[in-house]
């Protein structure tokens, strides 16, 4: 339908063109003053050729139907939310019998084909040699997102580089589950909440409690957050990630690069990220040195050990080695990758619980029969394997709205097939989580939250057959590498959460009916207002 509409539109266009060249230029040509009226023809020609090159998907990919240019951008910048758009523009194209889930939009680093076909992302997820990941930002060079971003990191590298790194990073995200710290930290983040209002902005919360989780956990570093949200350093890395998700310099990355001079605040946020980039050196720097000499807390657990520590061992115990640039952009990575990830799936967690009161009981009756009601008990890395149901409430949210809206973009380095759909060499391809998870010719009923879809046995176990019907996490070889570790942090943080208090949506919830959630990056629902209850 959707391509039809661009066709009709093509139409149009062309049919207005030949209008305007009838009425005004035609009979110039006939009375014999050929030259301007051939310059004339000719111009509106190349016109009509820039206006198809740039805005209708290269001629390779366009026997795909595809979303139109502008519609596109509209939505993306009228941060349309993420239902709406997929209602508008996804759904009625993957609908349609012969379009096997794969559609393709416009992207910020061109033209991409979306794929929300289960046996397509399968072959796309395990060929990682025929789709690597497309150095998209690249094209980005001297930016905010690509001085944060760039590699050498897991995220973007590809072949050899990638493999080594993995090969380190793996052993150290194994052993890395700090349940003590994500417990401690909960408790103390319940104190402040404690002190306040009732009625809670959950993603702020949430989004402050992660990040002095990935500080810590990630490489010893004390954000204080939760307990003092203005200082600066939380002020700095909110104004980088603001910056890194502003979509105006998502499209406009030109004026960033060239035109710096112009914009006193983008150049603002690039003295920010130096002064981020340089305490991370820093506290490489110290903990390479507090290593050599020996000078470790002998009470810490090796599960307790914060991840630098952990990357950094390892390569003394010859695993291989990351240098400290290597070191520096993980850092930056797992940032990027876990931090606002992680906190939004516990928002969109804690609203899902807030929605359905009887799951939110439900999985309050596991937590505590569980931990018990002894308000010290911290799980253990056994117990949170066992909280079955609210693991299915996880697993359920991050279905109706993964963080990671799409995996990163790949490249097709052959011509090749996705379901019977030709790929040319080249092309970009992208899975897209969201539509793949809400595709109504997968699931049943996607728009309704059900955890028990992932009892075992459940619908989600029967799809998996056919191919890859849930990657919150990607899949394959370049799955997440923090998966278990943000799994970990959020049965902590919910089994001790359920604990303590029961919750509600105010009754003037903008998200009363839906989560409103918006896609620019990582999916985040603003104003999603929580009333908390003490039960204790
Ligand atoms: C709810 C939380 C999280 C979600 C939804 C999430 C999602 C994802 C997805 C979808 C991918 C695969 C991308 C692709 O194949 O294109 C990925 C990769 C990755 N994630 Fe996560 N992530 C989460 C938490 C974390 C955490 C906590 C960390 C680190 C502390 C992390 C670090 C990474 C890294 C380094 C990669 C790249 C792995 C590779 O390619 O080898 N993520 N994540």
């Amino acid at each position: 339908m959707i391509s039809n509409q661009v066709s009709e539109c093509a139409k149009f266009t062309l049919g207005y063109i030949k209008d305007i060249y009838i009425k005004y230029f035609l009979p110039t040509f006939l009375t014999n003053k050929r030259g301007p009226a051939i310059a004339s023809a000719a111009a509106i020609v190349l016109l009509y050729m820039a206006y198809d090159k740039l805005f209708s998907p290269p001629r390779a990919i366009r026997h795909i139907p595809y979303i139109p240019y502008f519609s596109f951008l509209k939505s993306l910048l009228q941060s349309t939310s993420i239902a709406e758009h997929n209602e508008a523009f996804v759904f009625p194209i993957i609908n349609q019998k012969n379009t096997n889930g794969i559609f393709s939009h416009p992207g910020i680093f061109g033209w991409e084909v979306a794929v929300a076909n289960p046996a397509a992302i399968k072959k796309i997820m395990l060929k990682i040699d025929a789709f690597p990941k497309a150095d998209v930002i690249r094209t980005t060079e001297h930016t905010i997102i690509s001085r944060f971003l760039r590699g050498p990191n897991l995220v973007f590298s590809n072949g050899s580089s990638w493999k080594t790194q993995r090969k380190i990073a793996n052993p150290a995200f194994h052993r890395s589950l700090p349940v003590k710290l994500f417990g401690d930290m909960a408790k103390k983040m319940f104190q402040v909440m404690d002190k306040q209002d009732s009625l809670v902005d959950i993603t702020d919360l949430m989004e402050r409690w992660t990040l002095d989780v990935i500080g810590e956990a990630g490489f010893g570093f004390r954000f204080n957050a939760v307990e003092d949200p203005t200082n600066n350093w939380v002020q700095l890395y909110k104004n980088i990630s603001n910056g890194v998700n502003d979509p105006f310099w998502f499209f406009f990355t030109n004026l960033e690069t060239n035109f710096l001079w112009l914009f006193p605040k983008r150049q603002r946020t690039h003295r920010e990220l130096d002064t981020f980039l340089e305490m991370l050196d820093d506290v490489i720097v110290k903990k390479r040195a507090d290593i050599a000499s020996n000078n470790k807390n002998p009470h810490l657990q090796e599960n307790e050990k914060d991840l630098l520590t952990l990357l950094i061992e390892a390569s003394k115990e010859g695993s291989g080695s990351l240098s400290d640039q290597e070191l520096m952009s993980n850092l930056c990575a797992f940032f990027v990758a876990g931090h606002d990830t992680t906190a939004n799936a516990l928002s969109f967690t804690i609203y899902y619980l807030a929605k359905n009161p009887d799951i939110q009981q439900k999985a309050r009756e596991e937590a505590i029969s569980i931990l018990g009601e002894d308000q010290d008990t911290i799980p253990t890395i056994e117990q949170t394997k066992e909280i079955d149901y609210i693991n299915m409430v996880i697993k359920e949210t991050l279905r109706m709205n993964s963080p990671a809206v799409s995996a990163i973009t790949r490249i097709s380095t052959e011509d090749t097939e996705l379901d019977g759909v030709f790929i040319p060499k080249g092309a970009l391809v992208v899975p897209d989580i969201y539509a793949l998870h809400h595709n109504p010719t997968i699931w049943h009923n996607p728009e309704e939250f059900n955890p028990e879809r992932f009892v075992p046995g459940g619908e989600a176990e029967r799809l998996s057959g056919a191919g890859m019907c849930w990657i919150p996490f990607g899949s394959g070889a370049r799955q997440c590498i923090g998966m278990n570790f943000s799994l970990a942090e959020q049965r902590v943080m919910l089994s001790l959460m359920l604990r303590k208090y029961t919750w509600s949506l105010p009754e003037d919830s903008i998200h009363k009916n839906m989560l409103q959630a918006t896609k620019i990056g990582v999916m985040v629902a603003h104003d999603l207002n929580i009333v908390f209850k003490r039960r204790y």
